[in-house]
Parts: structure tokens; C-alpha cells; sequence
């Protein structure tokens, strides 16, 4: 070492000597109130060189493996931010979550504004100083968000802008989150006998954008899907449970089933597809409606099927005799019928789970119910209040053909359009049916191809309507010319052919 360092060294050492015997001096012939002024005066010395205050997030605490939620808020909250100002990011996938996540590198910082506050938030990692092995990452790496502000701003930073920063946070987590969607189990089943709904991964791609509706009704259920879910204060308001009812109904193939997945990526909600069937009694779907999350969707299909009707389908079917006792398909139904029988939901327990105070627990929930047959449903059932939204599904129209159109073929116009558009306006298909027609057959397949085959669908569909027609015609004049020739003798009885049935035939559904 030479000289001069020597002597910094020395120089040094008496000064820290010096410090440490004035302090000593100061703390013992020093009053005391004099001492905590003099403290004080320090603190305000030092705030006006550094006027900031520092809060620190770290990843895990030091008596838990768990990970601070805070943090991981704070980590989705700085997400966009980081991608946009950090140099360096680091990028993984989370569990339970679908897409990258990237956020900033550790040591890196980024800057946020809340009420024209800047404020500045930093990643650090410490670095362990002894070499140790561990299986808990809380004991190995530290990591912690530090959240720098000016002094003045403390009671907006502390009372409002955390609280914002969690929230928001939380809400970008559950968007980027694996949904689910849950079917409940059958109430005998023992090996599920523990849990009331097993899941999947819910990765249906139904979307508005593609579906094939009325551009209006598409536009009337967003805007109706997006003032429900943002409405927490003014249910609690009015003193409703935040809840609300859908009714889907339609012929087969319209896509009621295709809505509702629409509807659960629009609003990024979980599925509980809800067989009412299986659920052997009003207890049971009680415990399910517990069992569900909010922000999700309970769905029940075919409504029709499910309640009420059990008995008159099997009335019907005893009637008919043994004579098909021996057809598996009659066979699987009146397995299914019993299976309905076995259910003793009733219709009053269904209200209940409906509009019942256990209906209120928890969060957001909507309640989707679909059918065929509209008119069979119990009228309290779909009551406004309880079914809040009646939506029709119906017949492919020219605006849903182009629809239709654009997410099969990619095409917005084709000279073809013209027929195809008078034809739908004479015939009623599905837009089940026009899809199918729409799908390329072979690997070269072009849409000229498709549009042809659906045209070529259509004017056989127009075909079968008018001949079905006619006959109904024919019948009707036999049947008249019969009832004058024989005024008085009586007639065995007629089965009227309704219109509706006609056209369900010209397009063979
Ligand atoms: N309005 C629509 N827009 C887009 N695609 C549709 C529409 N309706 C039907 N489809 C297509 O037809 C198929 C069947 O539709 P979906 O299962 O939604 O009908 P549904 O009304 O639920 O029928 P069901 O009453 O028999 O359950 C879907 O896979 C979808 O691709
Ligand atoms: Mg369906």
C-alpha cells in the first residue's frame, strides 16, 4: 500500500472515531426532549435533499412460500407498461394463464402517472451472499417491487392509487387467465362423489364477430352484456343480486350454443354447463349454485327437456305399447326419460336457484337458459325479472349469409350474392345449414364451388316447399270434398299438417 492511501486510511478511521464519540456525547449529555428536536430537525434536513418515500412489494414474505398477491398484481398491473418502456423484459407463461406474459427485467424501471402524480416503479433482485441450496424460491432469489413518490403525494399513493393499481392488476390476471368450463357431475358417480362439477379447459373460439345475426341484436346484447358487468355499485343500489338471465330460443342449428360461447369470451367468464337431469334434487342444485365462482356463466340447455315435461313424454311413450320395445333408438330415450324421472327438481326448486337469496352469494353471475320450443316453457320460468333478456334465434337472413360468407370463404361480395340473397328470402334454412354448404369439400375447394353448392341447396329446399305445399293443398281440397260428400257420416280425425312443419321439411331438418 503506499503512502497516501495509508494515510486516507488513517484519516478516515480518526473521523469515523470522531462521528462515533460525538454521538455518544450527544446521547448522553443530551436532554432528551432536546434529543427527539434535534431528530427531528435531522429528518427534515435529510427530506429536503431526498423528499421521496420508498415502498417496497416483495415477491414472497419471510415466513411464507406463498407468493405475496400484491406482488403478482403489481406484476400484471406493470405488464403493458413494462412492454412499452423497459429495455429489458423477460417473458414467461404463468400458470393458469393462456398467452406470454412479459414483464420488466430485473433492475429495470418504469414510470406511471395517477392524477398528473409521477411516480416511479423499480424491479430488484438481491442477490443471496451465501451459496445455498433450497427448494422454495422464497429463500433463494428476492425479488421486490419498489414504488418511489414524492413526500406530498403520501395520502393519495397510500389511500387511492394502491388500491387502483391491485384492482386493475387483478383484473388484467383474470383476463389473461385459463378459463374453464364445468360440467357437474352425476350425483351417483362415487369416484366424483367429493366434488359436485369436474372442468376442462374452455377454449371454444365462438365470437360476436363471427356470428351470423342481425347486425343490431349483435350490437343490443354487447352493449346489454357490458353495462351488466360493470354494474357492482348499482345493483348494490338498488338492492338486486348482481345476476342476470338470458333466454335463447330457436330451431336447431341458429346457434344458441355458438352465443353462448360468444358470449363467454366476450366477457371472459367460466362455463358451468349445468344437466339439470343428473341433479337429483332441489338440495343438490343448491350445493352446486354454491360451488360456482363468480364471473361465470350457468348454462342450461334445453330447458324444454329438463323439467316438466318428463312425464307427458313418458306417459307417451307407454302408450305406444311394446311394439318398438326392441328399437335401440326409442330403447336410449326411455333410458333418458327415466333418467328425468329420476331428477326431483322441481319447478319451484329451479325458481329458487334462480331468484333465491342463494342466488345472491358471490360475485356476477348470468344465467343462460336455451330451447327449442319457447312456448312449452312454464310462463313464471322466463318471467321478465327472472329471465331479464328473451333472444331469438332464427333463420339465416342475407345479412347473416355475408357473415357467414366472410368466415368461410373470406369473401364480402361475389355475384352469386344476388341469388343466394332472394333465395333466403323465400326459404327459411338454418345458418347451420348454409355453413355446412359453405365448407370447402375437397382440399381445392373455391368458393365459387361453395356458393354453388349452397344455391344449388337452396333451390332444392324451394323445390321441396313447393311440392309440400301442393299436397297440403290436395289434402285439403280431398278432405273438404269429403266432409260435403258425407256431411252426416263421422269422420275419423284429420291431422292438420302446419305450416311451420312444412317449411322444417323443404329444408330437411
Ligand atoms: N348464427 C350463427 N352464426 C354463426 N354460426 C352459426 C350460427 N348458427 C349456427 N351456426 C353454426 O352451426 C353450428 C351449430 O350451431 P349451434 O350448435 O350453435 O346451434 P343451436 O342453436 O345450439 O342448435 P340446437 O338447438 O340443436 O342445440 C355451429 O357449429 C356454428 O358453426
Ligand atoms: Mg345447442
Amino acid at each position: 500500500m503506499t503512502r497516501v492511501m495509508k494515510e486516507l486510511w488513517a484519516q478516515l478511521g480518526s473521523s469515523i472515531a470522531s462521528l462515533m464519540f460525538l454521538w455518544a456525547m450527544f446521547h448522553r449529555y443530551f436532554p432528551r426532549h432536546l434529543q427527539a428536536s434535534i431528530a427531528r430537525l435531522y429528518d427534515r434536513l435529510s427530506s429536503l435533499f431526498y423528499p421521496y418515500i420508498q415502498i417496497r412489494f416483495h415477491e414472497f414474505s419471510r415466513d411464507s412460500f406463498r407468493r405475496n398477491e400484491a406482488y403478482s398484481a403489481i406484476e400484471s398491473y406493470l405488464g403493458s407498461k413494462s412492454t412499452k418502456q423497459a429495455k429489458r423484459l423477460k417473458g414467461n407463461v404463468q400458470r393458469n394463464s393462456k398467452s406470454v406474459v412479459l414483464t420488466m427485467d430485473d433492475h429495470e424501471e418504469v414510470s406511471d402517472e395517477f392524477q398528473g402524480i409521477k411516480l416511479v416503479w423499480s424491479l430488484i433482485k438481491l442477490v443471496p451472499t451465501t451459496q445455498s441450496f433450497s427448494f422454495y424460491p422464497a429463500t433463494s432469489e428476492k425479488r421486490y417491487y419498489k414504488l418511489t413518490f414524492h413526500m406530498k403525494y403520501r395520502e393519495i399513493i397510500t389511500g387511492s392509487y394502491l388500491k387502483y393499481v391491485v384492482e386493475e392488476g387483478q383484473a388484467i390476471a383474470f383476463k389473461n387467465r385459463q378459463r374453464k368450463l364445468y360440467t357437474n357431475n352425476p350425483s351417483h358417480n362415487s369416484y366424483s362423489s367429493r366434488t359436485l362439477w369436474s372442468h376442462v379447459v374452455f377454449e371454444h373460439p365462438g365470437s360476436f364477430e363471427t356470428m351470423a345475426i342481425d347486425q343490431k341484436k349483435k350490437e343490443e346484447i354487447m352493449d346489454d352484456l357490458t353495462t351488466f358487468s360493470k354494474a357492482k355499485e348499482y345493483y348494490a343500489r338498488i338492492g338486486k343480486a348482481w345476476k342476470r338471465g338470458y333466454l335463447l330460443y330457436g330451431p336447431p342449428g341458429t346457434g344458441k350454443s355458438t352465443m353462448i360461447a360468444a358470449i363467454a369470451n366476450f366477457l371472459k367468464y367460466d362455463v358451468y354447463d349445468l344437466e339439470l337431469t343428473a341433479v337429483k334434487s332441489n338440495t343438490e342444485l343448491r350445493k352446486l349454485l354454491i360451488e360456482t365462482s363468480s364471473k361465470s356463466i350457468i348454462v342450461i340447455e334445453d330447458i324444454d327437456c329438463s323439467l316438466g315435461l318428463t312425464g307427458q313424454r313418458k306417459k307417451k311413450n307407454q302408450k305406444d305399447g311394446n311394439k318398438e320395445e326392441t328399437d335401440p333408438i326409442k330403447k336410449k330415450e326411455e333410458e333418458e326419460d327415466g333418467e328425468r324421472q329420476n331428477s326431483k327438481v322441481t319447478l319451484s326448486g329451479l325458481l329458487n336457484f334462480i331468484d333465491g337469496i342463494w342466488s345472491s352469494s358471490g360475485g356476477e353471475r348470468l344465467i343462460i337458459f336455451t330451447t327449442n320450443y319457447v312456448k312449452k316453457l312454464d310462463p313464471a320460468l322466463i318471467r321478465r325479472g327472472r329471465m331479464d333478456k328473451h333472444i331469438e334465434l332464427s333463420y339465416c337472413s342475407f345479412e347473416a349469409f355475408k357473415v357467414l360468407a366472410k368466415n368461410y370463404l373470406n369473401i364480402e361480395s361475389h355475384p352469386f350474392f344476388e341469388t343466394i340473397g332472394s333465395l333466403l328470402e323465400e326459404i327459411s334454412m338454418t345458418p347451420a345449414d348454409v355453413a355446412e354448404n359453405l365448407m370447402p369439400k375437397t382440399i381445392k375447394g373455391d368458393s365459387e364451388t361453395c356458393l354453388e353448392s349452397l344455391i344449388q341447396a337452396l333451390e332444392a329446399a324451394k323445390k321441396d316447399s313447393i311440392n309440400a305445399k301442393e299436397e297440403l293443398k290436395l289434402r285439403a281440397a280431398k278432405d273438404s270434398k269429403g266432409e260435403e260428400s258425407s256431411a252426416k257420416e263421422t269422420v275419423g280425425e284429420k291431422e292438420p299438417v302446419a305450416e311451420e312443419e312444412v317449411k322444417e321439411k323443404s329444408i330437411g331438418i
